[in-house]
Parts: structure tokens; sequence; C-alpha cells
């Protein structure tokens, strides 16, 4: 007799449905003995009951920063959760963070094989790929040198003390004259749209030896399309742990394959530019210099790690991918706190005329001089929480933390906006307070209290681009001193906001030029993460005051 089980699947007879149960029941026995067992001495980790196929999913939410929060009060700083049919393990609280990713940082250091991160780069990514161990090493180690040679090389002009000071220097003021150039024909503009490209210039300087206009329209559609992507791999890609909806058509993941497509061919198209024109007594950038190493290694028979001159001169993709997309996200938010908080902002304004005055552009030596600017940055970074998870982490082999088992290839979420919020580490933690920071009498850092902010990750797979992103927040901030006192004035009722409350404001930009003001929307970009509260009704001003070059 044909019974309609499922309606898209039409009718099904009663010894199909026999078969299907039984096959059902053989497959979760099966699955039950193939489960490793809990060696001695340990215990099951605790966590959420999950559903069949969809797991956890709808605790977990769109929100998940929070709602992983909420659950490691009531099961501890290591749980599992269930994503679909794939088992994550979270980790929370400042301790058993450090423990598992420095002390036992070798045991945590895999990448999970997701579904999407399958895309990006042909799946050569150096951050996302599932590389051994070796190969993931070798390449790590090449693009840390190259990044460091790149960023500390003398640049072409003695005024700077490096090749990096000199891009991120030129570029503050690039940007500045153009936010005045738009300003004069549009009367209005949207700081990040302007600011993601010069991010992406400093980067292109220092990985391809060359710059983009803020009109090129290659580069300018290429950044603007991070957002889609980030919304992917950011927050979680169904299909990495739901294998059945792979089959069906998403229109997000469409958009994810054209991105990376997009994407990869714009960098195939300089890397081959630079083979035609590659000579191994001029090396010019980054690229040039992983070519010269395939080169050099291809005369080293002794090389015991093979890694493909694809996958080396692929570390290009890594560095300009991870390296635009995450400073413009800080800068857009620094733009926001300075529109927030105009008392911070003057201090801010304050400390740079006494400590540099307006004649010169700021160096990256003055950092120790500008104890404000570096608690300020630091607040950004722990108040923002921008980006409230490592990329996911994978255990190499198998592992216990605080008494629990962890089997090896077991997907591990690091929660870094727990770390950064959590009320046991911080004092009044939603406050926005950049004096957290500083020492008692206002000079100095409060280097302990600093080295609590997660934001990079921590050991073996710590963001590589660390230093850079820290320098890249120093020039922005300070070039509004050279010569162009281009202040931006929050006009607010001010009160003491959360990130949260933050992020969810539309917030109204009242650009003013000599004789006109426009007013325009923007919404800070990665809201997302800070939805739990919605103040729709607060406006705050933004008033760009004399966009006038000197
Ligand atoms: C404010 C700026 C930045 C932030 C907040 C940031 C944050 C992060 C985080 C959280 C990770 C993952 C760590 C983990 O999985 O445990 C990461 C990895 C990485 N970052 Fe950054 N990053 C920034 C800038 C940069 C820059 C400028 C570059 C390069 C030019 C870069 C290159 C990388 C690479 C290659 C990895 C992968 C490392 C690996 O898997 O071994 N990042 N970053």
């Amino acid at each position: 007799m044909p019974l309609t089980v499922v309606p898209v699947l039409g009718p099904i007879s009663v010894s199909e449905s026999l078969v299907a149960i039984i096959t059902i029941c053989v497959v979760y026995l099966l699955m039950r003995l193939m489960r490793t067992k809990i060696p001695d001495g340990l215990q099951k980790l605790p966590g959420p009951k999950p559903l069949p196929i969809i797991g956890n999913v709808l605790e977990v939410g769109s929100n998940p920063h929070l709602s992983l929060t909420a659950m490691s009060k009531c099961y501890g700083p290591v749980f599992q959760i269930q994503i679909g049919t794939r088992p994550v393990v979270v980790l929370s609280g400042n301790e058993v963070i450090r423990q598992a990713l420095i002390k036992q940082g070798e045991e945590f250091s895999g990448r999970p094989d997701l579904y999407s991160t399958r895309f990006i780069s042909d799946g050569k990514s150096l951050a996302f790929s599932t590389d051994q161990v070796g190969v993931w090493r070798a390449r790590r180690k090449l693009a840390l040198s190259a990044l460091r040679t790149f960023s500390t090389v003398q640049g072409e002009s003695s005024e700077y003390s490096c090749a990096l000071e000199e891009h991120i220097s030129k570029e503050g003021l690039y940007l500045i004259q153009r936010l005045h150039s738009v300003m004069k024909s549009d009367g209005s503009f949207d700081p990040f749209r302007h600011i993601v490209v010069s991010v992406a210039n400093v980067i292109c300087g220092i990985c391809f030896g060359r710059r983009y206009s803020h009109d090129d329209d290659e580069l300018v559609g290429l950044v603007n399309l991070s957002d889609e992507f980030g919304k992917i791999v950011g927050s979680g890609n169904p299909a990495d742990f739901i294998p059945l909806l792979r089959i069906f058509p998403s229109a997000s993941m469409k958009k994810y394959l054209a991105i990376n497509t997009r994407f990869s061919k714009f960098i195939q198209k300089i890397v081959s530019d630079h083979y035609d024109t590659f000579d191994k007594n001029n090396i010019r950038d980054i690229t040039d210099s992983l070519i010269d190493h395939c080169e050099d290694r291809k005369l080293d028979e002794n090389s015991n790690v093979q890694v493909s001159d694809e996958k080396i001169v692929g570390i290009v993709n890594d560095l300009f991918g991870a390296g635009f997309d995450t400073i413009s996200t800080a800068l857009s938010w620094a733009v926001v706190y300075l529109v927030a908080y105009p008392e911070i902002q003057e201090r801010l304004q304050a400390e740079l005329k006494e400590k540099i005055g307006m004649d010169r552009t700021p160096r990256l030596s003055d950092r120790t001089d500008l104890p404000l600017l570096e608690a300020f940055i630091l607040e950004i970074f722990r108040h923002s929480s921008f980006l409230p998870f490592t990329i996911p982490h994978c255990t190499s082999k198998d592992t216990s933390l605080n008494g629990y088992f962890i089997p090896r290839d077991t997907c591990v979420f690091i929660n870094q906006w727990q770390v950064n919020h959590d009320p046991e580490l911080w004092k009044d933690p939603s406050c926005f307070n950049p004096d957290r920071f500083l020492s008692a009498d206002g000079t100095d850092i409060n280097k302990p209290e600093g080295e609590k902010v997660l934001v990079f990750g921590l050991g073996k797979r710590r963001c590589i681009g660390e230093s850079i992103g820290r320098e890249v927040e120093v020039q922005r901030d300070a070039g509004r001193n050279a010569g162009h006192d281009t202040r931006i004035r929050a006009d607010h009722e001010a009160q003491a906001l959360s990130a949260t409350s933050l992020a969810t404001t539309r917030i109204r930009l009242l650009i003013r030029s000599e004789s006109e003001s426009v007013a325009i929307l923007w919404k800070p970009r990665d809201a997302k993460y800070l939805k739990d509260v919605s103040s729709d009704s607060q406006f705050y001003q933004f008033w760009c005051q004399s966009f006038q070059p000197s």
C-alpha cells in the first residue's frame, strides 16, 4: 500500500518504508559502535542535547558569540555542541583557551575540513586549508618571513623608517585628500567605501608593489565583495555542518563561489604579470620573493617538505585577503567609537598635538609616546570584538582538556568575544573605556591588561599580520594630525553605549563642508555580531570638520 511519507518524495510502499527504517537503525547502531571509547580517568564532554539532523542549531541561533557565551555559564569553559551532524567543541575562558592554544598548541593547531573553505584559493589557502602539519608550517614560515622583510625594508624615502610606514603614511594622506574631494563633489561620503580601498592599497603595496586609484573599478568591486564573503565564512555556512544541504541550490553559496573565482582571477593576473617580468636581481615585493623562493628550492635537493609552487606563490592570496578586510573593519569601528565618544576624541587629539605637534606625520616609533592612542586601539579590539571567533581549529590527535576527552579531528570554536567580555576579567565589560588599559598615572600602557585582549588568536595559528594590524591603526588615527585638522565631531546625547547598541544603531553621518550639510545613513559592518539590543531611534551625528588641506 503506497503511503505519502514525505510529500516531495511521492508515494512510498510499506516494504520501502520498512527498508528505510531498518537502514536508519543499522546506521545508528554502527555509529554507536564506532563511537570512540572514552579513556579511563577522563570524562565525556558536557553540553546541550542535540536534536536529530540539525543538532543544536536552534540554540546557537544567529548570534553564536552570545548564545555560546551563555552556554559556557551553564556547561563550563569546555563543552560540546552539535551543529547539524558535526560535533563541535567550544572553548571559552582565558585560562582554558591559553592552555589549549599555547600549552597544548600542537594538538589544537589543525583546521577542520569544511565544505565552504574548500573553495577559498581553490582549496590551497594557508589559513583555511587542511594542509598536513609539515606543509602548513613551511608555508607559514615563508609567509611570516616575507611579510617581515617587506614591512621592515627601507622604503624609497629616508623620511620613513621602513616601507610599511611609508605606504601607510602616504595612503593616510591620500585618504584625507580623497575625503576632501568627495566632500566637495558629492557633499557626503560613506567612510568604509574609502577606508577599504586605502587599506587594500597598503597591502597591495607590500604584496604586489603597486597601488590603485580609488576609482579603479576592478579593485573597488573586489574589496566591496568582502562583506558577502565574510557572511559565509564568518557566521558559519549551514552546508559545512549539514552535508545534505549541499545538494540544494543556495543563492548565498552561488554568490560565495563567484566571489572566490573573481578574487582568484584578480590575484592570478597579478602573479602571472610578476612571472613575466621577474628579475632575480630585483625582488620588488612579496610576490617576487615567493617566486624567487620556488626557483631557489628547485636548486635545493635537500628540501624535505614538498610544497608545490602553486601553494608557495598562493600565499599572497592569504596575505591580501586576510589583510585588507580585517584592518578596514577595525578602522570602521574606530570611526564609530570616535563619533560616539567625542570626549575621548578630544583627548586623543590633545595627546597627538602635545607629543608630535602639527608639523609632521607620526611615525611607528612614536607609539610608545602615545599611550592613550594605544589604549584606544586595545579598547576597540576588546569592546567591538569584531572577530568574535578565530578561524575554526581542529584537533590533530586524541587529546584532553580540563579532564574531558576530545577525539582527533574534532572541530573547535574559540570564543574570543567571551574572553573580551568576561566579567571575571574586566570591570564593566560592556562599557567602552580606553583608560582601563592605562597605568594609574595615565602615562603608560598597563601591559598585563593589554595582553588579556583576544583578537588575533593565540599560539601556533596566531595571526601572522598582528603587528601590521596594530600599526595601520596607529597611523590612520595619527594621520589626522598631518597638517589637516580633520576632526570628527560627534554631536549627540552623550551616554555610555555598549558596542551592541552602537552596532544596531543606524548612525547618521552629518557631514558638513563650508556651506552645505548633507546627512547620510551608515550602518557599521559586522553589526550582525552585536544584535541583541535594538535602538534604532538613536541617531548620532558625525561631523567631519574642515577637510581643508593646510
Ligand atoms: C586588525 C587586523 C587583524 C585581525 C583582528 C586578525 C585576526 C586574525 C585571527 C583571529 C586569525 C585566526 C587565528 C586562529 O585561527 O587562531 C587570523 C589568522 C591569520 N591572519 Fe590575521 N588579522 C588581522 C590582520 C591580518 C593581516 C594584516 C594579515 C596579513 C597581511 C593577516 C594574515 C593572517 C593569516 C595568513 C592568518 C592564518 C594563520 C594560520 O592559519 O596559520 N591578518 N587573523
